[in-house]
């Protein structure tokens, strides 16, 4: 698929915590080499774990999210931070048949949740342990793959 027309949602805590904002930002920048990231607002260093302001309240930012999740052709989600909000962006993603990147850092010590690694099948939902330095080449090689 051409990058240009490639739509990439993006899934990072934030109410869950933002301890891994600049992970996220890296993230976000290295992604839109690959094409347009619907969700830019998760890497942005100024979003606190209040998350965003809305006069619609969370109505309006489940249901945004949930269109943006329908018309992505990709998902990419940074799992080393567990968050309710991405666990859930996640089983929706896998309903509807989506390629899915899970991307999980180790040296923090944390172990990913079971529903999350279980769910890899190494082909449409894939789950990849990872540090900071691995990130260009990591996504270069996942979005190399014919499927994505
Ligand atoms: O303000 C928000 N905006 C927003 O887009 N989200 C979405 C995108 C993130 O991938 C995910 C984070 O969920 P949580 O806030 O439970 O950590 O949910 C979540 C919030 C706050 O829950």
């Amino acid at each position: 698929m051409a990058h240009e027309s490639r739509k990439i949602y993006f899934c990072g805590s934030i109410r869950g915590g933002r301890d891994d904002v600049h992970v996220y930002q890296r993230l976000v920048h290295a992604l839109r080499t690959y094409g347009t990231v619907l969700t830019e607002h998760v890497g942005d260093g100024s979003l606190t774990d209040s998350g965003e302001v809305s006069d619609s309240g969370d109505k309006l930012i489940h249901d945004r999210d949930l269109d943006w999740l329908r018309q992505s052709d990709v998902i990419v989600a940074e799992v080393t931070q567990p968050s309710l909000g991405v666990g859930y962006e996640l089983g929706r993603a896998v309903e509807m048949n989506k390629p899915i990147l899970c991307l999980f850092r180790p040296e923090s010590g944390r172990r990913l949740s079971a529903m999350i690694r279980g769910a890899a099948d190494g082909l449409k939902i894939q789950v990849q342990d990872y540090d900071q330095d691995q990130i260009q080449s990591i996504l270069s090689q996942y979005f190399s793959q014919n499927r994505v």
